[in-house]
């Protein structure tokens, strides 16, 4: 079964607000697509409407080619987190999953291991209504997982996770990726992502930012440079512009270099005999790149609205 998430011209208006305004975008097979973008961006109306609780103006929003309303067995296609808000707070948590595992005929065990994965063994039997919004998460998250389903689709599944529990969520995202499912995360917060999502699809008001690979982003955002500590800088110098570095003196010790892998770099003083305390790559964070990232679309804003999806790599 193809489990590619396509999104293709999608427009959602609600009244005179562009809810989504001709987003495209695709999530694949074994990769954790972050959905980024910040508040009101369409990132939850998008999601609503990959799963068929809104329907689009135009476009489609398909998986696997169709339309959800058209999967034959939803539950175990394709696994949703959209409100973690919607259990009836007089519901038990493991009820609330008994309740849907019956229905499609799945065990009272699927149940247990599902409690047990997402860390609500103890507090399965205790009534929803009293939950924290991390523990409510944590039961979305297992509700999404019931059918075991290829495809899976969680809107901010990070809020009100503990820091525990936000590296749970990762390893279990990155696992889940591993096992060739496709993932389609929503978030807020680009640092959120850090760690979990390989591929980013950047929204704002409705439209396409940016579509890109994490690496290729952050090693964009990093601009190829090197950092040098060395107390013999003339020579340091000579050495790396000889072989065609941009060289800057940044600090009376220490030097940024352009277009010079760390490799090279500690290869090249070495052979000069040139002494050194530090030659470090810079990594940009992935905040700094999303940064330099909406910097880049506002810009294209200004210059007018044809050139919305930016590709860092093609400028
Ligand atoms: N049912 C609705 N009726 C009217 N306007 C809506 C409705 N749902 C969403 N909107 C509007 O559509 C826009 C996109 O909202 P949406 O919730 O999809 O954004 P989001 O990126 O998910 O934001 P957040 O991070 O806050 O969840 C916002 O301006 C929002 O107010």
């Amino acid at each position: 079964m193809d489990t590619t998430i396509e999104v293709s011209g999608l427009h959602k208006r609600f009244g005179q607000t562009p809810a989504v305004d001709g987003l495209s975008f695709t999530a694949r097979p074994g990769h954790v697509t972050g959905f980024v973008g910040p508040n009101g961006a369409g990132k939850s109306t998008t999601m609503r409407m990959l799963v068929g609780l809104d329907l689009p103006d135009s476009g489609h929003a398909h998986i696997g080619g169709r339309p959800y309303r058209a999967l034959r067995t939803p539950l175990y296609e394709v696994g949703a987190l959209l409100d973690a808000g919607a259990i009836h707070p007089n519901r038990r948590g493991r009820d609330h999953l008994l309740w849907l595992a019956h229905s499609h005929g799945l065990s009272a065990r699927r149940v247990d291991e599902l409690l047990e994965l997402v860390g609500l063994a103890s507090a399965g039997r205790r009534r929803a209504g009293g939950y924290s919004l991390g523990m409510r998460q944590r039961l979305g998250i297992a509700t999404a997982l019931l059918g075991d389903p290829p495809v899976l689709l969680l809107d901010e599944p990070v809020n009100g996770l503990d820091p525990e529990g936000i590296r749970w969520i990762r390893g279990l995202l990155r696992s889940l990726a591993a096992e060739g499912r496709t993932v389609l995360i929503s978030s807020h917060l680009m640092s959120e992502l850090e760690d979990s999502a390989d591929h980013l699809v950047v929204v704002g008001r409705g439209r396409l930012v940016a579509e890109t690979g994490v690496a290729e982003l952050l090693a964009a955002a990093s601009g190829n440079r090197v950092a040098v500590r060395t107390e013999a800088r003339v020579q340091a110098i000579a050495v790396l512009t000889g072989e065609g570095a941009a060289v800057a003196a940044t600090g009376r010790d220490t030097l940024t270099v352009t277009d010079l892998p760390a490799e090279r770099v500690i290869a090249l003083l070495t052979t000069h005999t040139i002494p050194f305390s530090e030659v470090s790559a810079h990594r940009a964070t992935l905040e700094e790149a999303y940064m330099e990232l909406t910097r880049d679309s506002t810009e294209f804003h200004a210059a007018g609205d044809s050139a919305l999806a930016h590709h860092p790599g093609e400028d």
